[in-house]
């Protein structure tokens, strides 16, 4: 078994508990649920705004960990003040030590939209997400079947929130496509040995339709490669690892972007 069939198999249980532990009226009740939700695309594209989505990560199944001394309302609020057009928030506690609360609390941080990361396999998630104060969520298409891709990105859409779908190869793009995208994202790290390469974002960017904002995710550390994907048509930047590896994450990406 694959790691990602591994969390799969851990999130199914994990939403089942979860639709008993809070019901969905209870998540329809939430402050957030009927909030208006920040417009991803406006933020990415916004002149002021760096492009790059910061994100809170304290652990990884591929690094381990990372940071765990760092605090959620802090990093994101600094992420914000540096100039990120979003922040990730990863929300899986099993394998990344996130909470759901962490959304909350990047949400009560700052003013900009804030990605709920976790592996979306369930209606009941998207729900939660919207309940939680996020404005964009996340589709991985390694795990999820166009009909599914199309289910709950259309449910995202109804209420309002913005839907990132990431990718890894060409394969799944031409399959996962939906007209209720915002965004595609186009992974840098196989999910399923962990290999890196900003290549898999050159390669796959001139077959991503020009309709959807395209995101270049993970593994990206310097600045130099930021320029040399914005040239190649990329909108946006998933940063985690190389911020949240320095003990002021906020400060990381501050100094980070002088050089963009
Ligand atoms: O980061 C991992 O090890 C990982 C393993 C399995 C599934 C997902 C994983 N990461 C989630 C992400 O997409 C990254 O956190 C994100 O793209 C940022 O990547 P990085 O800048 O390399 O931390």
């Amino acid at each position: 078994m694959n790691i990602l069939d591994k969390i799969v198999a851990h999130k199914k249980i994990e939403v089942e508990r979860d639709k008993v532990r809070t019901t969905y009226t209870q998540l329809e009740e939430s402050e957030y649920f009927h909030r208006e939700t920040y417009s991803f695309k406006e933020f990415l594209l916004a002149p002021e705004r760096t492009g790059i989505i910061a994100e809170f990560k304290r652990k990884s199944p591929s690094k381990g960990i990372i940071n765990d001394d760092a605090l959620v309302k802090d990093v994101t609020k600094d992420y914000a003040a540096a100039g990120a057009s979003a922040c990730s928030v990863l929300t899986d506690y099993g394998f990344f030590m996130g909470r759901k609360m962490d959304v909350t609390r990047a949400r009560r941080a700052t003013n900009i939209p804030i990605l709920r990361k976790d592996f979306m396999i369930d209606e009941y998630q998207v729900i939660e997400a919207k309940s939680l104060g996020a404005d964009i969520i996340l589709l991985i298409a390694a795990i999820l079947t166009p009909a599914e891709i199309k289910n709950l990105a259309g449910l995202a859409k109804s209420l309002e929130l913005n839907v990132l779908l990431e990718v890894h190869n060409l394969e799944e793009l031409e399959r996962s496509i939906d007209s209720n995208l915002d965004a595609i994202g186009v992974n840098n790290r196989n999910l399923a040995d962990f290999t890196v390469t900003v290549e898999n974002s050159f390669k796959l960017a001139e077959h991503i339709p020009n309709e959807f904002m395209k995101i270049s995710e993970s593994a990206i550390s310097d600045t130099e490669t930021i320029k040399q994907l914005k040239a190649a048509g990329f909108n946006g930047f998933l940063i985690g690892e190389n911020f949240m590896k320095q003990q002021d994450p906020g400060a990381a990406m501050r100094e980070f972007v002088k050089g963009l």
